[in-house]
């Protein structure tokens, strides 16, 4: 008998488009992709990427909700015309150029995120030395990691603008960034690894809320 499989099965391990509307799914599930908010994207072996399009419930994507777009914004491929790459394209295209190990890029808006992105007023938040810092990269007896901070500006290219300076010549401690008022950034060598960061840094996030309340960090 033919051992006959799927082509289903065959595009959902190669189709990135398949994970990250998982991931968002369970991101949303965890309140960090409420409604429409946040936006994923998974490079491929060309150096475009899949990012998910504007607007779009993120607890209900299908593989029509994203958008294939080059490292600098030309739309490559969609289900239709009135569907536009997410609003926050650009920032997804200087982490990619960046970084050229990245092969993902995660952004959420949790409420921890915008509470702890008050703890200071400067370009970078502290994270407290916790262990869970080594899942993010940084293997040091009690780690002195800090995590970059930009300001929300309403024009998004600014924004972008401002991380691609900073990180010009200065590289983040750690493969994140937090947007004031706004959300989280990762990214990361696997779409694997991006879940893993978002789910850490906002463990880390919860933690700073939990510990001000408590009068610890
Ligand atoms: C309701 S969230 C406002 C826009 C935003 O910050 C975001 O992450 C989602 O924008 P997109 O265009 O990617 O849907
Ligand atoms: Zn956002």
């Amino acid at each position: 008998m033919l051992n006959y499989q799927p082509s289903v099965t065959n595009s959902k391990t190669t189709d990135p488009r398949f994970e990250l509307s998982d991931a968002a799914r369970y991101f949303y599930r965890q309140d960090w992709m409420v409604g429409t908010a946040g936006n994923l994207s998974a490079r491929l072996p060309d150096d475009s990427f899949w990012i998910t399009a504007s607007g779009k419930a993120k607890g209900e994507l299908s593989t029509s909700d994203f958008v294939r777009v080059t490292l600098t914004g030309e739309i490559l491929e969609r289900a239709s015309a009135n569907i536009k790459p997410s609003a926050e394209t650009i920032i997804h295209q200087v982490i990619y150029s960046l970084f050229p190990a990245a092969q993902a890029c995660y952004h959420v808006h949790s409420i921890e995120v915008n509470l702890v992105s008050h703890f200071t007023e400067k370009l970078n938040l502290l994270l407290p030395p916790l262990e869970m810092v080594k899942g993010l990269g940084v293997w040091e007896e009690n780690p002195q990691v800090a995590i970059p901070i930009f300001e929300n500006h309403l024009e998004v290219p600014q924004i972008a603008a401002e991380i691609s300076d900073r990180f010009s010549t200065q590289l983040p401690q750690v493969p994140a960034l937090l947007i004031r008022n706004h959300g989280v950034t990762v990214w990361a060598d696997s779409l694997t690894s991006a879940r893993n960061y978002v789910e850490l840094i906002e463990y880390i996030f919860r933690y700073m809320v939990a510990a001000r309340q408590a009068g610890i960090f």
